[in-house]
Order: C-alpha cells, then structure tokens, then sequence
C-alpha cells in the first residue's frame, strides 16, 4: 500500500476531516483528466471518476474544475470501482496558463506540485528567455523552481561554467542541478531532492531528456510505478495515468498540457540560431530540399566535407521536428501523447 499524502495538506484536511467523513465521503488524488472523465487514485488504486452534477452547474470558469494532482472529496458506487468527485479542496500550489485568446481566463495544468523541474538542454535547446518565462509560470502558482541544465556530455565543462554564469547574470537565483542521463553525472544529486508524499514534475521542451531522467529513475534506482491496471476501463474512453507514484512515495505529474508548455517559444522560429545552415541551404540544388536525402544538397555537402557539426545539424532537425509539432492538429498531439504514455508503461514492464 503507497501512502499517498501530502504533509503540507494533512492540517487543512484534519480540520475539515469531519465534515467530509459526516458525508460519508472519502479523500482522493485526481491522478488523470480527458475532458469530463476523471481518474482518482486512493491509497489502494486508482478508480475512474465523474463530476457530481453541481460542478456542472455551478461553474463560473474552468479553473474551478478538477484537474491533475488536486486533492478531492468523493463518494464511491459499484462495491469501490467507480467514484463521484463532489468536493475540490484548496489547492496549495497549481501551475496554470492563459487561454489562448483570452486575457482573463486561465487553463490548469496541475495542482499541488511542490518542485518543478525546469529541464533545458546545455546545447541548442539553452534559452535565458524561456527559461524565464517556465519560471514566471511557476512563481505565479508558488511552485519552487529548480533548473535542470541537461545533457552536460555535449559540452565541456568551461562551456557550462558560462551557462550557469549566464543564468546567474540573468538575475535567476533558483538552484541549478546540472546532470547528464549519459554519463550520469549529476544525476544522483537530482534524485537526493526526490523525497516521500511530495509531488515534481518535469518542464521543459521535446527532446531535452525529461523521459529519460524519469527512466533512469525507475531503472536504475530500483523505483517502480505504482501497476494499477484499471485505467478507466468500463468508461468510454482510456485515459492514461496522469499521476505517477514511485515505489518510495515519490510522485511525478505528466500531463498533457505540460508536454505542451513544452511548446513555449516554438514560434520564435526555427532560423534563430542556425543561420548559417540557413546560409547554406540556399546553394541546394532544390529550393524546397528537406536537406535529409537530397542530391545536390548543400548542407549534407558541409557535413560531409566537415565545415558543418554533425551535432548542430541534428539539433537543427530536432528543432524543425519541434516546430512541425508545433503544427500538428490536436488528434496528433494526443497521439504522440499516448506514445509517451506507453513509453512509461514498457519502461515499468521491463523493470518488473
Ligand atoms: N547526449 C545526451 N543525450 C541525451 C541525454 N538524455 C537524453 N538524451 C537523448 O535525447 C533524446 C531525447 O530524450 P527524451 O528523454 O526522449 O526527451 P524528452 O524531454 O522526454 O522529450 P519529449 O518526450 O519529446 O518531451 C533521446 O534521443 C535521448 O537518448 C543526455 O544526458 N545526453
Ligand atoms: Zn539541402
């Protein structure tokens, strides 16, 4: 059985204790949302959940609705394999972002997050600006940052030296973990902030390393996520865990607004930093060439002849890949979403 609390909670919760168990209503963790189908998990499993009709009614924005890692009240039916969610307990921390195209109104992402890790690559993904905007994010929901300067093997060590001189310059003081999944420098002091019945999550773009860390955790270090099997079946749609518990009580939220948060300053355009690709890529032969296959390609003529990095041409196509993404209807972006999901899911199998 997980112990599945939340020691900054358990005083507001005692407080109100009473009233719920008056009730008979029980404390639960929305651990997965799909539009108006829940996930909420208990200290034994996760169980698929619904709204009581008041939510629906008596809504003035979205906000007021539960989302990931919030902390409920709910009635369970059918002998515990269904829940109603009847109560949203004040949320201590949330990350949230503006809708888009609205001023006023806000999208949660997820509740009661105590660290977010900011995750940016010391390589090409390296952006102060950004950096600063995931940053704003979180002092806006009081989630305490921690930067995480990813891949640390592509540099040398003064070239990081300069990033983190960088950082500071930019006046940010939050701690910076600098760690590399392959050489797995770094990695051990990521896993010391780890601590029992406290929630993280990983922010930051495609490609920086975010899975792999999370990986290397439940590889290497003997975690394990929690194996609930009953993901919403029963219900009309599946929904993948949202709410990950380790082994050791630590727990991680994913979710897919995150991934898309990952998204922030795509549209800065793919050209900043790469100009010189940009310079060569108009000697290609073919005005539309993908510079992947193409004969006449000039870009592949530099790598060749060695005046173009291997490593910056990939960090180019990753960011082009990035930027597609970007583009991608919504259906797509849940599709790749649901990939990550059985990325998870094989990662835990193969540990088991
Ligand atoms: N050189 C190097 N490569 C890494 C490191 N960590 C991860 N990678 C590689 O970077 C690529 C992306 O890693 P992921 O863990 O999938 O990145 P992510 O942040 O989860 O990306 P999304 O799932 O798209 O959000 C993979 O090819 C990894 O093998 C690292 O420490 N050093
Ligand atoms: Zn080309």
């Amino acid at each position: 059985m997980i112990q599945l609390s939340d020691p900054c909670f358990d005083e507001w919760i005692e407080a109100h204790i009473d009233n719920i168990r008056l009730k008979e209503q029980d404390i639960a963790r929305v651990s997965a949302v799909d539009r108006n189908s829940f996930l909420i998990r208990n200290e034994l499993s996760e169980i698929p959940a619904e709204l009581a009709g008041k939510f629906l009614f008596h809504v003035d924005s979205p906000v007021e609705l539960p989302c990931v890692g919030d902390w409920v009240a709910v009635k369970y039916h059918n002998d515990g394999a269904s829940a109603i969610i009847h109560e949203l307990f004040p949320r201590r921390t949330f990350l949230r972002r503006k809708r888009p195209g609205s001023e006023i109104d806000f999208q949660m992402i997820a509740a009661n997050i105590d660290i977010a890790f900011i995750v940016q690559s010391c390589h090409f993904d390296f952006n102060l600006a950004r950096l600063n905007r995931y940053l704003v994010m979180a002092a806006d929901g009081d989630v305490e940052p921690i930067v995480i300067l990813a891949k640390t093997d592509l540099i040398s060590n003064n070239e990081l030296q300069e990033k983190l001189a960088a950082i500071r310059e930019a006046g940010i003081t939050s701690r910076i973990i600098a760690l590399s999944n392959l050489s797995g420098s770094g990695v051990e002091e990521f896993r010391q902030v780890l601590a029992p019945s406290r929630t993280y999550c990983l922010l930051g773009s495609s490609g920086v390393g975010k899975t792999t860390l999370i990986n290397h955790l439940i590889g290497r270090n003997d975690f394990n996520t929690k194996g609930v099997s009953g993901t919403g079946e029963g219900t009309h749609t599946t929904t993948r865990r949202q709410l990950i518990v380790l082994d050791n009580g630590v727990m991680f939220i994913d979710t897919p607004g995150m991934r898309e948060l990952g998204l922030l300053g795509a549209d800065e355009g793919i050209h900043k930093g790469f100009e010189d690709i940009i310079e060569l890529s108009k000697a290609c032969r073919f005005s539309d060439c993908s510079h992947t296959q193409e004969s006449g390609c000039a870009v592949l003529a530099a790598i060749a002849n060695g005046t173009l990095h291997e490593e910056r041409y990939v960090g180019y196509l990753k960011l082009r890949k990035e930027s597609e993404f970007h583009e991608m209807s919504y259906v797509e972006k849940r599709k790749k979403d649901r990939a990550f999901g059985r990325f998870i899911k094989n990662a835990n199998k193969t540990k088991r």
